[in-house]
């Protein structure tokens, strides 16, 4: 990864996700960056850091960003969007992280000649062990996709595709995926404490059970099945569990419809 100054960004939207962004750039050198951001709140942990300002109208005249960084919510596009379309030229890039949002939908609102990137982090970012899939739009160069794969990189792995209806499904698995892990923990405390289980104890447990067997695949350079197969034991515990989770109609069945409503709700987000 890129250690070398970063080139001035403009970042509009520090929520969750811009802000879990901002400190990754912060780290790896960034040193000029105005920020868009209406609720003064949000932004307060980088003052003194970056410049922060509640609207475009008061984004400094004279700044010239390499790339302006979309962290707003895709609700919010339609009124915030144009207010940056004067970035629109041949030095800057895009880079929108907003759900369903598409390039074609972009552009009508920034100029059709904007170069824009769709990119869909997810919130390990904040620890640096995000994973990130771009896809550039037309007249993207090279040079912009390669600053964006710095930013990106600066907050974890990155993927490219050059078919834009793949970052929906991107959205639904790894964009919402974190989610669907702490939702794991969530439910395997309840399951402990129906089981018995002091309340506290439950909660570290599957804390930890969760987030160690994170660090495990990790670090290990075998696949998530083969680790499976290591606790199961034949005959043992962990085979009659999976044999209730692993059922077609049970964890299979449950992860294809979830997968499919959330990649469906990134495709009505478009535009
Ligand atoms: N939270 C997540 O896990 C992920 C979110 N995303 C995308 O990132 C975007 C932001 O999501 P979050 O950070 O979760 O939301 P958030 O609500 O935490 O952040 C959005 C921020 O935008 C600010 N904002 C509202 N209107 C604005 C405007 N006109 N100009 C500048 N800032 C404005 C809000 O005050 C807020 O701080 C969304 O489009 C979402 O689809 C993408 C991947 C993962
Ligand atoms: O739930 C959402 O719409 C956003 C996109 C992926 C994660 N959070």
């Amino acid at each position: 990864m890129a250690t070398d100054t970063l080139p001035p960004l403009l970042l509009v939207g520090c929520g969750k996700m811009g802000g879990a962004m901002l400190s990754g750039w912060l780290e790896r050198g960034l040193t000029e960056a105005v920020v868009v951001e209406p609720n003064a709140a949000a932004a307060a942990g980088f003052a003194g850091r970056v410049k922060v300002v509640p609207d475009a109208a008061a984004i400094p005249a004279g700044f010239r960003p390499s790339a302006v960084v979309l962290a707003i919510k895709p609700q919010e596009a339609a009124v915030a969007l144009p207010g940056f379309a004067r970035f629109a030229t041949p030095e800057t890039v895009f880079v929108s992280i907003m759900a369903g949002r598409n390039v074609a939908g972009m552009r009508a609102a920034l100029g059709e000649g904007a170069a824009i990137i769709r990119a869909m982090p997810n919130t390990p970012a904040a620890v640096r062990q995000g994973f990130t899939v771009g896809f550039p739009g037309p007249g993207v160069t090279a040079a912009q996709q390669a600053l964006a794969d710095r930013l990106l990189s600066a907050i974890g792995e990155t993927a490219w595709v050059e078919d834009e209806s793949l970052i929906d499904p991107v959205t639904a698995v790894s964009g919402g995926g974190p989610a669907y892990v702490f939702l794991l923990a969530e439910v395997m405390e309840v399951a402990a404490i129906a089981e018995g289980v002091p309340t506290e104890l439950a909660r570290r447990m599957a804390r930890a059970t969760v987030a160690g067997s994170g660090a495990l695949l990790a670090a290990s350079s075998e696949d998530a099945a083969t680790l499976r197969k290591a606790v199961t034991s034949p005959k043992g515990t962990t085979e009659r569990a999976l044999a209730v989770l692993m059922a077609p109609e049970a964890w299979p069945r449950l992860m294809n419809q979830a997968i499919a409503a959330a990649t469906a709700r990134s495709r009505e987000l478009a535009g």
